[in-house]
């Protein structure tokens, strides 16, 4: 399901602080209130085609956005029914219930559905998780067309806890910035097609989604050198290795040496003996190197890497040279890439959503994170982060990871600061996944 590319995304308490500034700067909450309503009525609109629609009602600020939306609804001739979970708590909430003026059923066991249900039960104040009868009473609606006020009721929006809405979403209207909860699973896959309503807040964010992959042509007077060099140190399974120096060409570099293996899938890669391995390390054309895939932890890894930190090259970390290089990292520039289960071994102990634990890791390491996934987050030391949900579920296959590894070194020796080459690979990475989709084997991530 699509995501709006490079918006801001904030947690609960930065939304309030924005909010809190929106008004501090002449726009009333009531404003927000009402322009958050009248978004969602449009969305509403044309997703209901003529159809009535039913709008569920919560007792905070998230019920005051659906009595809003059911307003503008009527006014625009659409056959709009609205039910209460309980009487307004907050006092915008109760305005927009008193602007509404029409009938406001019970939602009860005995509620009549309809053809589109806006579900405004709960947004970002939700501090529980639904109680159980309340949940079993929205199921009954679940085969009906739904679109969710701010979040699906029932998701923590930071992302923090697992908890599950009753209700999935057709349609997610995210009110003035992305919540952590929909680029983070298991929320992001319950929203289904997330759009931002800007209503006028100022959302400024270093998190933020995936930027759209921009493939830059080389310039007219460049050579194979300028476009950048990487080099990849194979290990015992050369295939992993070969897969990551065919993505160095593929994602954009002008040169791919593979060291440690004496063939490789593609003719225009270097691929020599081990021997030369000090030799290329010291070569300054050299703009980034790769060691991990398909190399396990070993003494002779631990070696490749202190070489590799040594000659103080850029470098692409994957699966076991990322627990092997950690406690010697020491501010090299580098670029991590370890889905879930290598995080635990290289960051164990960290708390809190999957954004707050790729932002720890990337702060205690001092490289950039990639902390791979269905709802791969990036995360660079300095608090950037990229959050790349939906990516691909095609590329979820074996060998990807390894064309991910190479695809970063890319960018890397093309010249991309860390975090910038990251996102860049991820983006390069997905996209690609995409323009194959089905039956995609990470061979083909690299073919031309
Ligand atoms: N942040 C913003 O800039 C704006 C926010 N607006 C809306 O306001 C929402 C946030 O409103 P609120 O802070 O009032 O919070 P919510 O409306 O999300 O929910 C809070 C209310 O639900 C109750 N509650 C929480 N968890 C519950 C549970 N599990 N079972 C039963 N009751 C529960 C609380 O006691 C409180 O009354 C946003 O999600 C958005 O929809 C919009 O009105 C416009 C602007
Ligand atoms: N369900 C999914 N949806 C999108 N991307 C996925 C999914 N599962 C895995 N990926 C991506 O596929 C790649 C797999 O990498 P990894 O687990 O290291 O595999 P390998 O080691 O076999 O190369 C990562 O980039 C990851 O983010
Ligand atoms: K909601």
């Amino acid at each position: 399901m699509p995501s709006p590319v490079d918006a801001p995304i904030l947690t609960a308490d930065a939304m309030r602080a924005a909010e809190a500034a929106c008004a501090a700067s002449g726009t009333s909450l009531a404003t927000l209130m009402e322009r958050a309503g009248a978004a969602v009525a449009d969305f509403a609109w044309r997703m209901a085609a003529g159809n009535p629609v039913l709008v569920l009602c919560g007792p905070g600020n998230n019920g005051g956005d659906g009595y809003v939306a059911a307003r503008w609804l009527a006014r625009r001739g659409v056959h709009v029914r609205v039910a209460a979970l309980a009487e307004p708590a907050s006092e915008l909430a109760r305005a927009a219930r008193r602007a509404w003026g029409g009938p406001v059923e019970v939602l009860g066991d005995d509620l009549a559905p309809a053809p589109l249900v806006i579900d405004a039960l709960f947004g970002v104040g939700l501090s529980r998780p639904l109680r159980k009868d309340l949940a079993a009473r929205l199921r009954g609606l679940a085969k009906r067309r739904v679109l969710a006020v701010d979040v699906p009721s029932g998701v923590e929006a930071d992302g923090v806890q697992p908890w599950a809405p009753a209700l999935s979403a057709d349609v997610t209207v995210a009110l003035g910035a992305l919540k952590p909860a929909h680029v983070l699973l298991p929320a992001a896959a319950t929203c289904g097609k997330v759009v931002l309503a800007p209503i006028g807040i100022e959302a400024q964010s270093s998190l933020r989604t995936l930027p759209r992959y921009e493939c830059d042509s080389p310039g007219a007077a460049a050579h194979k050198f300028s476009r950048g060099m990487a080099l990849v140190r194979a290990g015992p399974m050369r295939g992993a290795a070969g897969l990551a120096a065919s993505a160095v060409l593929r994602a954009g570099a002008g040169y791919a040496i593979l060291s440690g293996a004496s063939g490789a899938p593609l003719s225009a890669i270097i691929a020599e003996d081990g021997d030369h391995f000090a030799e290329r390390l010291a070569d300054e054309r050299l703009g980034a190197v790769v060691i991990g895939p398909g190399y396990p932890a070993s003494d002779a890894l631990d070696r490749d890497v202190a070489a590799a930190l040594k000659s103080g090259r850029a470098l692409v970390l994957d699966a076991a040279a990322i627990v092997s290089a950690l406690p010697r990292l020491g501010g090299a520039p580098a670029i991590l890439t370890p889905h879930a289960g290598e995080f635990a071994r290289a960051f164990p102990g960290l708390e809190g959503s999957k954004i707050d634990r790729a932002r720890a890791a990337a702060s205690k390491s001092g490289a950039v994170v990639i902390y791979k996934g269905a709802d791969t987050i990036v995360a660079a030391p300095d608090g950037r982060i990229a959050a790349a949900w939906p990516g691909c579920p095609w590329l979820a296959t074996a060998g990807t990871g390894d064309v991910l590894a190479g695809a970063c070194a890319a960018m890397l020796a093309r010249g991309d600061e860390a975090f910038d080459a990251a996102v860049a690979a991820v983006s390069w990475h997905i996209s690609r996944a995409r323009a194959i989709g089905p039956g995609l084997v990470a061979d083909d991530l690299v073919r031309a």
